[in-house]
């Protein structure tokens, strides 16, 4: 485990696998710290050089008061990639993230060999609903959130087969900064890159859970169709984090894509 302070910001993140291998960075999704990567990291770690990082307002990262636009998170991630001196790295995020990741293959795609975009899309949800959030979780910290927003993760299956592990999910999420799910609330409710995505030229895979309500298949196919050559594939039993329902299946569609754009 590591810090680096970042504009100001101080951003936590972990580096394992062997120096020199071909560098794959991790971003997580709103409420959710790096650990969501732990099952897929674990099987990718051998081969890859593995920087995942907990984007501000998550996890051991500081949370500033205040809305979070998209260019804050992306400079957080430049910057700690100039940082650490990664001069050519794949980047997979999962939806917060994965905007996290189309905005860095729009505007800082130097260095950056291909994305791989988890259950996120151009355009997530709608301001109502995010105002509803924010308000929420600034007049009552997380609890007010509920359980609805950590159950909409997770697959039915998932969370009948596997309950304590969906209890200590929903311990990381209420321990999620306020501030931070707040600000990052403000992120999703203000970015839409459906006119952008079109340019991004970096080569892409779009994976998607079948059964995430978050977003949906549907939703994550049309962000497929208008990034040119995205690839798209569903996974099955899936809810919206992949990465902790199916890591063996995502780790494939990564050293795959890993592979095919010759970091692999
Ligand atoms: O909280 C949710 O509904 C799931 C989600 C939307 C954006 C993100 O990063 O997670």
């Amino acid at each position: 485990m590591a810090f680096a302070r970042i504009d100001g910001v101080l951003l936590h993140y972990g580096v394992c696998g062997p120096e020199g291998a071909p560098v794959l960075v991790l971003a997580n999704s709103l409420g959710t710290d790096a650990r969501i990567w732990d099952d897929v990291t674990a099987r990718l770690q051998d081969r890859y050089r593995i920087i995942a990082y907990d984007k501000r307002g998550h996890g051991l990262s500081d949370a500033p008061d205040g809305d979070y636009s998209l260019d804050d998170h992306v400079g957080d991630l430049a910057g700690l990639l100039d940082r650490l001196g990664i001069d050519r790295f794949v980047l997979a995020g999962v939806s917060v993230g994965g905007l996290i990741a189309q905005g860095l293959a729009l505007r800082h795609p130097r260095g950056l060999a291909g994305i791989i975009l988890c259950d996120t899309a151009a355009k997530i949800g709608e301001a109502a609903m995010w105002n509803e959030r924010i308000a929420l979780v600034r007049a009552g910290g997380m609890p007010a959130l509920g359980e609805a927003v950590v159950m909409r993760w997770f697959s039915e299956g998932y969370r009948q087969e596997r309950p304590e592990d969906v209890a200590g999910w929903r311990n990381m999420f209420l321990r999620t900064p306020a501030s931070g799910y707040a600000g990052t609330c403000a992120t999703l409710r203000d970015t839409d890159l459906r006119a952008e995505v079109g340019s991004i030229s970096v080569p892409t895979v779009m994976v998607v859970g079948a059964d995430d309500v978050s977003t949906p298949v549907d939703l994550v196919r049309d962000t497929a169709a208008r990034i040119p050559g995205a690839r798209f594939s569903i996974i099955a039993n899936a809810g919206h984090i992949p990465s902790i329902e199916q890591p063996g299946i995502l780790a494939e569609h990564i050293s795959t894509f890993l592979r095919g754009t010759n970091d692999g």
